[in-house]
């Protein structure tokens, strides 16, 4: 199935989009299935200059999927995925819905290595003659400011002789118990200790990898605790004496910690320095992300309702960024990850906020930043909007119900000559069991012109979402995206390292 799909790399750049990078299965790419596919009159082509059509024809072949492509095209050192062979996605529970395969295919495989692998577990470990854990914030701490105001913790010191279970931001600190340094006067919030796992990597991405950190009582510790070491993720970036960098990893945490509460973004727990090296400590989604998802079935994309399922959860996350004056601008299958390994029907959580902008309204954007396969044609012209991340997710519904891009080449400069020609088709062969509703709504994100393009809030009052989606949970979403029962945090003061 999606053979043809490879891992999008995001740049910064200001005039190039790069795809190169990360290549799961690099032998599996093929050959365009061109002479396969009959000729068909019926073939659905959407162009820019055509009206935006209400209900999009099923059948037909359109241009082929791109045909073998090279490992990197931008000469870098190809990603590795760190989740191992086995899919992370299916469970052993019984019950539904969530034993239910999205794949139809009522498959369900062990997952204990991969969990094991995400998680570290004590089995994991022992096996590793050389651990390279770093601890951060044991006696003798390295003294790591947060440069960010992120923590809840006010000590200027990482680290507790006595680290709680739990960071839990809005939360009152740990208490103290009595192998505890006693305070002088008053109790002063120690911030908690983390062990960070760097052979545990989860992820490789442009600027640095992320790996697993946990914070917990060690296990068999004489505390009487439970000795569950609390997983996060942690993103591991060296810091250089570039403003405009910093700015940008200020510009990120910021962006994430303003998101804070929604059910569908990552959660900020910390941020903190060592030695010149930035660690931005999240929830981890244990579940990996939706590329390797959908790349690890060989059948063509996943069922209609679990892409309504996923869409639903991805809009509300974008409505409710776009509330917050936020534009993602890198929105993509590896960019969204599984809050659960066991449940592939867990929820959905946005990461990667390094390429986020704040906006004000009707203001037009002009930096060309993304990555290939979902980059809005009018981000590549230098004059685009928020509107710029329906067209990815446009593009990741498509690719959700077909294993395939709707826009491809050979490389990066045809994948932007087919996005900036905006036609596109819905190919028989991988469509075929994809209803009329859910192709319309793909149109109505992948709207060349924007005055035509539905916003996250229009999308979500879509008929296809009420027809495929659990009513209470598209209901969730639509409060998600209004940010009921979330408390916004304020932007914070400039990052001083
Ligand atoms: N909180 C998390 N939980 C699980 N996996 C994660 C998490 N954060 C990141 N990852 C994994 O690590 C990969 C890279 O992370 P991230 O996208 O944040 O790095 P990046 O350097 O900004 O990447 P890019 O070059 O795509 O912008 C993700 O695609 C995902 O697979």
């Amino acid at each position: 199935m999606s053979k043809w799909l490879r891992r999008g790399q995001a740049s910064t750049s200001n005039n190039f989009v790069s795809s190169a990078g990360q290549q799961s299965h690099p032998s599996d790419f093929p050959q365009p299935p061109r002479n396969e596919m009959p000729p068909s009159a019926s073939s659905a082509v959407y162009h820019h200059q055509s009206p935006p059509p209400q209900q999009s024809p099923i059948g037909g072949y359109g241009a082929p999927p791109p045909s073998t492509m090279p490992m990197d095209v931008d000469g870098q050192p190809p990603r590795s995925s760190k989740y191992g062979q086995t899919s992370p996605y299916h469970s052993q529970q019984s019950g539904p819905p969530t034993h239910y395969d999205p794949m139809g295919r009522g498959v369900v495989m062990d997952d204990h290595h991969n969990r094991s692998r995400l998680s570290g577990s004590s089995r994991d470990r022992r096996s590793r003659p050389q651990q390279q854990h770093t601890e951060y914030g044991r006696h003798g701490a390295m003294h790591a400011p947060d440069p960010f105001g992120v923590s809840p913790f006010k000590g200027p010191v990482l680290g507790s002789s006595t680290p709680p279970d739990s960071i839990q931001p809005s939360s009152p600190p740990p208490a103290v118990t009595a192998d505890s340094p006693q305070p002088s006067s008053e109790v002063v919030p120690r911030r908690p200790a983390y062990l960070l796992h760097r052979d545990l990597v989860i992820g490789k991405g442009s600027y640095g990898q992320v790996c697993i950190a946990s914070r917990g009582e060690p296990e068999g510790h004489s505390s009487g605790r439970s000795g569950k070491r609390k997983k996060f993720a942690c993103k591991c970036v060296m810091l250089r004496n570039d403003p405009k960098y910093i700015a940008k990893l200020q510009e990120e945490v910021n962006v994430l910690r303003e998101l804070r509460g929604h059910d569908n973004v990552i959660r900020l727990y910390d941020v903190f320095c060592v030695d010149n090296e930035l660690f931005i400590i999240t929830e981890l989604g244990r579940g990996g992300d939706l590329f390797h998802l959908l790349t690890t079935h060989p059948k063509h994309g996943v069922t209609e309702s679990y892409a309504a399922k996923t869409v639903s959860e991805m809009l509300s996350a974008v409505a409710f960024l776009h509330s917050r004056n936020i534009c993602h601008r890198d929105l993509k299958l590896e960019n969204w990850v599984l809050e659960s390994g066991k449940d592939v029907w867990s929820p959905l959580k946005l990461i990667d906020f390094g390429l986020s902008t704040h906006f004000t309204a009707g203001q037009r954007l002009s930096r060309v930043v993304g990555s290939s396969y979902y980059v809005a044609p009018e981000v590549l012209k230098k004059s685009y909007t928020e509107a710029c991340d329906l067209w990815s997710l446009g593009v990741i519904v498509y690719m959700l119900l077909s294993g395939a891009p709707p826009f491809y080449g050979k490389n990066d400069e045809a994948i932007k000559a087919s996005i900036v020609q905006g036609e596109y088709t819905f190919p028989h062969e991988l469509f075929r069991d994809v209803s009329d509703e859910a192709m319309a709504f793909v149109s109505t994100l992948l709207s060349y012109n924007i005055e035509y393009r539905y916003t996250a809030d229009q999308a979500l009052t879509h008929p296809w979402l009420a027809l495929n989606c659990d009513p209470e949970a598209l209901h969730k979403c639509k409060n998600g995206a209004r940010g009921i029962g979330i408390v916004a945090e304020p932007r914070l003061d400039p990052m001083q390292l």
